[in-house]
């Protein structure tokens, strides 16, 4: 029996985790596994109800629980509370780090029905497979932040960004074991040209490429790494990099997959694993049966593959997202001509039916 906690969160959080889970449900049913879930409050939702986007029972359950499948959080109804209440920085910002999720995986995979889903050339993307880590409780985002009232009118703003060797060497450790298990390659995304940290970043990613003689190693600025996502994404394989970076590049990176509504990822480096899609709670469309609910179930795909070594499991539901997808069934973001469009309900049905 797995036990699995369920934030749904904001906004289309609460429309696609029951996709998941119906997934689930169903993988359970067709390979004799027992999923048991348990639903927990947070961000603006949580805040709503308790008057916190972090409840202390929701960290229990999370806490109490084999892996965790998040929605998103935050939305426009709570964008002018107190800083340290609002669902990003008072929920979303606190859980990863208390419960030490430091490396959050974001493959970026282009699934061959949808080559031509993409903004740039069917050539350009087709057979895309990256695997982007990025470093999810350092950098600006946790960093001291403050404002002062200046003298003569106006604000000055600090923000600051820390890193200690040791939060840089376990996760670029963990980017050279990726790129041993792939293809051996590893791009180390930094801005070393200006930032000290990611000057500190630098040495230690060569001074750990030591004990990696066999992973080829190159380092990149992020200015000409978002251009050459654009360019010529083919190039990479594995890329690390601090968290800031890795957010804003693997958004870039779901467009080359087609959507967004597409991204997977795993946040792992604690005792319990955290699986979200990588987008968020996309208020213009919650509500509406519009989400594409394949980043979540994707999302869990990854959980049965990493957190419950399921790999049948796993590739089941991976078969079945492709099935789906080749058969042409497209919610409204990765719609085509002559395919067929479906809400986020209809597209988990069928991709249930393509498990069976
Ligand atoms: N992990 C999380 O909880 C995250 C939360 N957020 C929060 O979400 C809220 C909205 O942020 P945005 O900047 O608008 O980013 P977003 O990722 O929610 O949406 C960006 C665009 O992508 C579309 N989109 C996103 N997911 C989709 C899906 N599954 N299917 C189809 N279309 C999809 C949206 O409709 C929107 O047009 C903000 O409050 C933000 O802070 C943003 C990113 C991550
Ligand atoms: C609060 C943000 C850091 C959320 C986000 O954009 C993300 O994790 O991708
Ligand atoms: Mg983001």
């Amino acid at each position: 029996m797995y036990k699995i906690a369920l934030l749904p969160g904001d906004g289309i959080g609460p429309e696609i985790v029951p996709q998941a889970v119906r997934v689930l449900q169903a993988v359970g049913e067709k390979y004799n596994r027992e999923f048991q879930f348990e639903t927990a409050l947070i961000g603006g939702a949580a805040y709503d109800a308790t008057g916190h986007p972090l409840p202390e029972e929701t960290l229990d359950v999370c806490r109490n629980a084999d892996a965790i499948i998040l929605g998103a959080v935050g939305g426009p109804k709570w964008d002018n509370l107190e800083p340290h209440l609002r669902p990003e920085r008072g929920a979303l910002l606190p859980l990863r780090k208390k419960l030490g999720l430091y490396a959050n995986l974001r493959p970026a995979v282009v699934n061959p029905a949808l080559a031509d889903a993409s903004t740039l050339k069917a050539d350009i993307v087709s057979g895309l497979d990256v695997m982007i880590i990025r470093e999810l409780t350092g950098g600006l985002y946790f960093g001291e932040k403050r404002r002062e009232d200046l003298p003569g009118g106006g604000q000055k703003v600090v923000e600051t960004l820390e890193y200690t060797t040791a939060e840089i060497e376990r996760v670029v450790r963990l980017g050279f074991e990726m790129a041993r298990k792939r293809n051996k390659k590893l791009s180390s995304v930094d801005k070393a040209n200006v930032l000290e940290s990611s000057r500190l970043w630098r040495e230690i990613v060569e001074r750990l490429a030591e004990e990696y003689p066999d992973v080829e190693l190159n380092h990149i600025l992020v200015d000409n790494c978002a251009m050459q996502l654009v360019r010529n994404p083919k190039q990479f394989d594995v890329m690390v990099t601090e968290n800031m970076f890795g957010d804003i590049l693997t958004d870039l990176a779901s467009q080359l997959t087609g959507s967004i509504g597409m991204l997977p990822s795993a946040s792992l480096g604690g005792e319990v694993a955290l699986y979200e899609p990588i987008h968020g709670s996309a208020p213009d469309i919650a509500g509406k049966n519009l989400a594409n609910p394949i980043a979540t179930i994707l999302s869990a795909a990854m959980m049965l593959r990493i957190s419950f070594g399921l790999e049948t499991e796993a590739a089941a539901i991976e078969q079945a997202v492709d099935r789906v997808l080749q058969q042409g069934y497209r919610t409204g973001d990765i719609m085509q001509p002559g395919k067929i469009k479906v809400g986020t309900v209809e597209m988990t049905e069928e991709i249930i039916k393509a498990l069976e």
